[in-house]
């Protein structure tokens, strides 16, 4: 079988004409990379501009899958590169990233929408009001939400050819969501996904931090894993609602960052019980209390209980976050709590946990 190679991908991409007889100029193609086989190509397409050009992607890859010695083929789009870098489908020189962060922590969760990303932002917003000097990396490539959370809509300055970080409520954040459009990275996969977070890590001037908080996307698949495994974590934070289905997922969770063996912080139980806002009743919905019992029951420390209330929706919404926008309510100072505990077990975790991260 034919070996293919870059060259006459880029080569068949340049003969390529669709059904209308328009070509791909060379400046569209992002990156082409091939191995054993397959083959994957990213094109630059302006968000407004995909749905209309989405024909001539399958048109693409159906005859760069025709070509021999092709096994598969993968057309992508991704975001023009004018405003930021664009993950590369090669893979990063192997190095110590991050050194300059004291500790790095990652929110996790078994499944989506237990209340994650309102965790880690809420927590790292309360550890930077704790004196910490922290930094907020939004992992959650499948559904970057930082952006909305913090209020910041914009795209991040350029320093030379570092990204920099944007300040708000205390933080140096970035999100992937600040870089490329949402619809894209929706279409990546694993190595794509791994690519990208790597270069949030080497092509963002971070400054030198004492926590940076990882949200990682939901789940315990693959990325997770291999995040895990690349990156040296100082720590888990597992997020859970008290339902049954989600402690499973929480489960999950651990055994997943127990098998790459990095220390679990906690859980965290979210919409843990729901509170009047007009006569103050606590009412515990999910039966409250599941992921404390099950915290205990796996031998890891629980991190403390977020009440399900309207409010920390509503400034989630807004990009005020609760642990800032109302640091007194009874949800800032569940945050609160949860920011002492984490902070606790990472003084608790000592040197040898350390804050490097190494991709091989
Ligand atoms: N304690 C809470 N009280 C009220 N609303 C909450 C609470 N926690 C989260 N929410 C709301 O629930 C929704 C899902 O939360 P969030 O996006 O943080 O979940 P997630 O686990 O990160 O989801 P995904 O992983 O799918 O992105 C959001 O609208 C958020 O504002």
């Amino acid at each position: 079988m034919a070996a293919i190679d870059e060259t006459a991908v880029r080569a068949r991409i340049g003969a390529f004409r669709t059904a209308e007889g328009a070509g791909i100029p060379a400046g569209m193609v992002d990156s082409v990379a091939t191995r054993e086989g397959l083959v994957q190509v990213a094109l630059m397409v302006a968000k407004a501009d995909a749905a209309r050009q989405e024909p001539m992607r399958r048109a693409l890859e159906a005859d760069l899958a025709a070509m021999p010695g092709v096994r598969n083929a993968t057309v992508m789009f991704t975001a023009p590169r004018a405003a930021a870098p664009q993950p590369q489908a090669q893979a990063q020189e192997p190095g110590t990233l991050l050194g300059q962060v004291g500790s790095i922590v990652a929110v996790a969760s078994g499944k989506g929408g237990v209340g994650k990303s309102t965790v880690a932002v809420n927590l790292a917003v309360a550890l930077a009001r704790q004196g910490k000097r922290v930094g907020l990396l939004d992992a959650d490539i499948y559904g970057p939400s930082l952006p909305r959370m913090l209020g910041t809509k914009g795209k991040p300055e350029m320093a030379g050819n570092k990204l920099v970080p944007i300040e708000a409520w205390g933080l140096k954040a970035i999100s992937i969501g600040h870089v490329v459009e949402e619809e894209t990275a929706m279409v990546w996969r694993g190595p794509m996904v791994l690519n990208a977070l790597t270069q949030l890590m080497t092509q963002v001037a971070w400054p030198e931090l004492d926590v940076m908080v990882l949200d990682l996307p939901p789940g315990t698949g693959d990325v997770q894993l291999t995040l895990a495994q690349r990156l040296k974590l100082a720590g888990a934070v597992i997020v859970s609602t008290p339902q049954d289905i989600s402690l499973l997922d929480a489960r999950r969770g651990i055994s997943m960052f127990r098998q790459v063996r990095v220390p679990i912080l906690g859980v965290v139980e979210n919409m843990s019980f729901f509170c009047c806002p007009n006569c103050g009743t606590r009412t515990e919905i999910f039966g409250h209390g599941g992921a404390e019992a099950e915290a205990q029951r796996l031998g890891v420390p629980f991190l403390g209980a977020v009440p399900l209330l309207a409010p920390i929706r509503e400034t989630s919404d807004a990009g005020t976050p609760i642990a800032a926008s109302a640091p007194e309510s009874e949800a800032g100072r569940a945050f609160a709590a949860v920011a002492t505990a984490v902070a606790a077990g990472l003084d608790g975790a000592g040197p040898a946990r350390g804050p490097r991260i190494v991709i091989e």
